[in-house]
């Protein structure tokens, strides 16, 4: 008996004691991860929590470190525990300045830094007029310069201080020797990449933002490798898709994110890296994982498509002037078939901007140099219409008003290459512009976001010229005597015998048409490169309306222009 209450004493103590010890390494546990998260929050030299268990890549500059909490830091080693990130981004551009505002703004947690070797860019990043225009940008760096977003022209030191590199530099089309007038020429990428290698100290995850040729990150891999001191880097193919004018908001909400990467156990990492940055505000389903070259092709071939879209309704404008149909409903006729859909079906004056053509001759000289004649037609042709579209629409003014303009004011309305921005990179209206002023037009322009300098250098800038840096740019010419820029449409319109709408900026529809009528020569021209007035209305008014692809008014039937 005594033996028996003895065991069950014993056994009770034995389970109390495991019960004990069990309940004492829950609270060591909880304790220690207590511990450990808190040390996750305050650790680093200067107290900033930097840290973020779930995702193990988020920096976070929150508050200071008490003296207190300092000294109370664990002895567990952090740095496998916790990945900081720092991004700095090489390019302040159209593309840098914004996808870097926006990653800030979606990553309090990270810091970014955006770098130029361009003085004025980087000012103006850090005053309150940003370089570039695009609606809700000003909103976005405002809320975040100066906190976790900032402009510098230290571009070795944020390289060497980073663990994500974006490399946003132009990548414009090469003007002379091998490939000129097609290739991408990589002198901005190379050099970003020699200095990459140069100042490194530590592992970079290296990520091209700049649209490239396939390809291009093998040889990117081999500069930075070829100088590493030991050093891991990683190339990840991250292509931007944003358009001008609507940056902001496709950025906040893009329709996907591509990441490529090597299928290496490295490539995978930093592909996860990258994707753990996005994955902040963009819904997992819309970052697409590929390979380093499908990733670098999908953007040449997403851009070729977009611009053959433009080319195929500009194409089919030509036809429904002959025959009488109207582009509009056309197009709305076409896209309706769900296969095709309704975006990216209007008719204009041409395409523009830095990336179509360019990007369309850099597929071209691929296409060309893996022997594909064929295919490298297939896709020059979608250049060649927007040409033919260019020069269409200057042979329509010209012959519409008795085959001349030569000393006649024709206003312009819009230079931009689309409405919402300020950049004219490519814009059709420098084609027209030079076709009229070819024939001695006197040209009274206006554009809401456009300065006169910039006008007047892209008017005398050679082909391609204008992606090259300032210093390769012709400086502010006024030899153009025949041209004057105006803060106003009314002013451009004033005395014209025809207005010219190149831009599709929301405030032409609404000008007061009759007034510029009233101010004008008669018989009174307008050119409609974009579709936006009612020509019906203007008619009415006294007008003769031209509108691209729509049926032509009895005038120009009889004036027909030859492309
Ligand atoms: N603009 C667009 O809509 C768009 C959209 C998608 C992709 N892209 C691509 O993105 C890239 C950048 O385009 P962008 O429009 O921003 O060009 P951008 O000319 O506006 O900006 C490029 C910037 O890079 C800077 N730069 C050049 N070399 C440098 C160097 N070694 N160190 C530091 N800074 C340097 C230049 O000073 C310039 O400010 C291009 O490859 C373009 O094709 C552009």
């Amino acid at each position: 008996m005594k033996k028996k209450l003895s065991s069950s004493w014993r056994t009770r103590k034995k389970k109390n004691k495991e019960k004990a010890t069990f309940h004492h390494c829950r609270r060591r546990e909880k304790k220690n991860r207590a511990r450990t998260s808190e040390y996750a929050r305050w650790t680093s030299s200067d107290g900033y929590w930097r840290g973020n268990q779930s995702t193990q890549t988020v920096v976070v500059m929150s508050r200071p470190l008490s003296e207190k909490k300092k000294s109370r830091k664990p002895t567990i080693i952090l740095k496998d525990y916790i990945k900081m990130v720092k991004i700095c981004c090489i390019g302040a551009g159209y593309v840098g300045g914004p996808t870097m505002a926006v990653i800030a703004l979606k990553c309090p947690a990270i810091e970014v830094v955006v770098v130029d070797i361009s003085v004025p860019r980087i000012t103006a990043w850090n005053s309150d007029h940003l370089p570039i225009y695009e609606p809700g940008l000003d909103e976005v760096v405002k809320q975040c310069r100066g906190k976790n977003l900032f402009f510098s022209l230290e571009v070795e030191k944020h390289v060497s201080e980073a663990d994500i590199v974006f490399v946003s530099v132009n990548t414009p089309t090469k003007t002379q020797g091998l490939g000129a007038g097609k290739a991408a020429d990589l002198t901005y990428w190379e050099s970003s990449a020699r200095m990459i290698a140069d100042v490194s100290k530590s592992d970079k995850i290296v990520v091209e933002k700049s649209t490239v040729p396939v390809k291009t990150a093998e040889a990117i891999e081999k500069i930075l490798t070829h100088n590493s001191k030991g050093i891991n880097f990683q190339i990840l193919s991250n292509p931007e898709f944003l358009a001008e004018g609507t940056a902001i908001s496709d950025l906040l909400n893009p329709d996907r994110v591509l990441i490529g990467g090597r299928e290496t156990p490295g490539g995978e990492k930093a592909v996860k890296a990258l994707k753990d940055v996005y994955a902040n505000w963009v819904p997992e389903e819309r970052i697409i994982c590929t390979n380093l070259w499908s990733a670098e092709l999908s953007k040449l071939a997403a851009n070729a498509f977009l611009a053959q879209r433009i080319s195929s309704v500009n194409a089919m404008s030509a036809l429904c002037e002959a025959t009488g149909a109207d582009v509009t409903e056309v197009s709305h006729a076409v896209g309706k078939d769900t296969r095709i859909g309704p975006k990216f079906l209007n008719a204009s004056v041409g395409f523009g901007g830095s990336c179509f053509q360019k990007d369309i001759l850099n597929l071209v000289y691929i296409c060309e140099c893996n022997g594909l004649p064929e295919v490298a037609n297939y896709w020059k042709q979608v250049v060649k219409i927007n040409d033919y579209q260019k020069t269409r629409f200057v042979n329509r003014v010209v012959a519409s008003m008795f085959n001349t303009v030569s000393g006649k004011k024709v206003a312009i309305l819009g230079f931009a290459f689309k409405k919402d921005t300020g950049d004219t990179r490519e814009t059709p209206a420098i084609d027209v512009c030079r076709g009229l002023l070819g024939d001695n037009a006197s040209l009274s322009i206006y554009d809401p976001q456009v300065t006169e300098d910039q006008i007047r250098r892209d008017l005398a800038m050679k082909k391609f010229d204008w992606d090259q840096r300032s210093h390769l740019q012709p400086l502010s010419p006024t030899a153009i005597r025949s041209l004057s820029v105006v803060w106003d449409a009314y002013d451009a319109a004033k005395d014209a015998h025809a207005v010219c709408i190149l831009t599709e900026w929301d405030e032409f529809r609404t000008l007061d048409y009759q007034r510029i009528y009233d101010n004008m020569q008669k018989p009174a021209f307008l050119f409609d490169g974009r579709n936006v007035v009612d020509a019906e209305k203007l008619r009415g008014i006294g007008f003769i309306v031209y509108s691209i692809g729509k049926p032509l008014d009895l005038w120009l039937k009889d004036m027909p222009a030859i492309a």
